[in-house]
């Protein structure tokens, strides 16, 4: 029962996804209850965002892979209540190793929040 994904997850964040060419994509509105600094999405939340979106990317190309590395930079403050673009593109795939980068984007379309992951196929 996936805490960003699940639909059956009571306390999650009910992403839903879908791909656009060769980019994988989700929105998503902050609540209150998502709030880290005041008046702004937790960072904690932000990155999984942004990991949920780049594993997803892999596995609607049937790859299952679990997440071994990520980076995030927060650029700008991610209010609550302003819904937010996130997408996710492949970098690099080199044997069991998938690097993938993704965003967060602002209405205004500002990036909020960079990462960039690694991520191994398991069985
Ligand atoms: C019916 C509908 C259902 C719908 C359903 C939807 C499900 C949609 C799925 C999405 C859902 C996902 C959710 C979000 C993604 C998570 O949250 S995943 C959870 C967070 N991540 C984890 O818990 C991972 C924890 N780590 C591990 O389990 C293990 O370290 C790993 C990642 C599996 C790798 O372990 P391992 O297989 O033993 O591999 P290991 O021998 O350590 O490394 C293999 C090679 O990779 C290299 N390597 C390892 N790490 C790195 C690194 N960071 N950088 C470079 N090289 C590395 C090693 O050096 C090694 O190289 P060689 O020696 O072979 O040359």
């Amino acid at each position: 029962m996936c805490f960003a994904c699940s639909p059956r997850n009571p306390i999650g964040l009910h992403l839903r996804f879908s791909m656009d060419g060769d980019t994988c994509r989700t929105t998503f509105t902050p609540r209150e209850e998502h709030q880290g600094w005041n008046g702004c999405m937790h960072g904690g939340l932000i990155s999984t965002l942004l990991d949920e979106v780049m594993a997803q990317w892999l596995w609607r190309q049937g790859i299952s892979a679990m997440t071994a590395e990520m980076t995030t930079r927060f650029s700008r403050p991610v209010p609550i209540g302003v819904p937010v673009n996130v997408e996710s593109r492949l970098v690099e795939h080199k044997g069991r190793l998938w690097a993938l980068s993704a965003r967060v984007i602002l209405p205004d379309g500002r990036a909020a929040a960079r990462a960039t992951a690694k991520f191994l196929t398991v069985d």
